[in-house]
């Protein structure tokens, strides 16, 4: 279904980036029908050309009537001009795709054409190499064909989920922002292990091999997280020390306040976007 249709990226920034790479390098859509814009860096869009072998176009040389999936890539301050200048440009059948942390497919019907078809997306980052763990939302006018469709593309770039977009703030803190958490807990690890007399590239490969170790555990032993905890876990150990030490300095819940916030956020986005879109204090977001 994928290798006829055109897809354009309005924003050329690092989650664009890493949805192209993914795209590209999973290879079911041809480089010559994926296109990227932005506001004016002519310069990064060359720099995407070269990479991946895809078209950075200025905004004025991209033909809107070709284009059959438009991702829309830009920051959420930025989606209601954005949604404005492309409106009249759009019919009702050419899809758009968001990215954008808390524009709801409500808000781009609203600022698009009536019964436009809309899905709101949650990538990460880890797009970059088909490892994703992507949220997809439909709107109002969205055919079967179409949410088919867009599964399929962003099946290339990981794991898709189909959620009512109610679920959309928290997969956004769990996924969206997820991997910062885990580059977050790395990176303190990395000083432990470095404080312990390592060098950084081993303490950075045995990091990243444990991380791989556990989530692959979790997706191939169909086990619960608490009891491949207990397996580690001898009574009296080292990682009964380890994890009593993580209880004590509030780790847990400084792990779900984290996922919390960041849905919040997402929900503030949300509501404050429709707040100043009466008038128009959008810089304020
Ligand atoms: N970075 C991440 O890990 C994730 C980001 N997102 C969402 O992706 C979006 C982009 O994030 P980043 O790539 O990190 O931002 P960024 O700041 O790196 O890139 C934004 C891009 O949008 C362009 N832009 C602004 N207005 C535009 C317009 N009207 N038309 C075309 N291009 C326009 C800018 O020139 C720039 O290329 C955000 O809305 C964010 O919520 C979603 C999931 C993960
Ligand atoms: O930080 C952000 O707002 C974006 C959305 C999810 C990840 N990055």
């Amino acid at each position: 279904m994928l290798k006829n249709k055109s897809i354009a990226f309005l924003g050329a920034g690092s989650m664009a980036e890493a949805m192209i790479a993914g795209i590209v390098n999973a290879g079911k859509v041809p480089t010559d029908q994926i296109f990227v814009t932005n506001n004016s860096n002519e310069k990064r869009l060359e720099e995407l050309t070269i990479k991946y072998g895809i078209n950075g176009v200025k905004r004025e040389n991209l033909h809107f009537n070709q284009i059959d999936i438009f991702i829309l890539a830009m920051k959420p301050k930025d989606a209601d001009r954005a949604l404005n200048s492309i409106k009249s440009l759009l019919t009702p059948n050419q899809l758009v795709l968001s990215v954008l942390a808390g524009i709801s497919t409500s808000f781009m019907e609203q600022n698009l054409q009536a019964g436009q078809q809309v899905i709101r997306v949650m990538p990460n980052t880890s797009s970059m190499i088909g490892e994703s763990a992507t949220a997809l939302s439909p709107g109002a006018h969205t055919t079967q064909t179409n949410l088919s469709i867009a599964k399929e593309l962003l099946e290339s770039i990981g794991e898709v989920f189909i959620i009512n977009e109610e679920k959309m703030d928290i997969f956004t803190g769990l996924a969206g922002s997820g991997p910062a958490y885990f580059y977050y807990l790395m990176e303190h690890m990395e000083k432990a292990g470095l404080k312990g007399g390592l060098d950084v590239e081993t303490t950075r490969k045995i990091i990243a091999q444990t991380i791989v170790g556990a989530a692959r555990m979790i997706q191939e032993q169909d086990e619960d997280p608490t009891v491949l905890r207990e397996n580690v876990t001898s009574p009296n150990g080292t990682t009964a020390a380890g994890l009593d030490a993580l209880r004590k300095n509030g780790g847990g819940k400084a792990i779900a306040e984290a996922v919390f916030h960041a849905a919040n956020r997402s929900k503030e986005i949300s509501s404050k976007l429709a707040e100043t879109i009466d008038s128009k204090k959008l810089k304020a977001i």
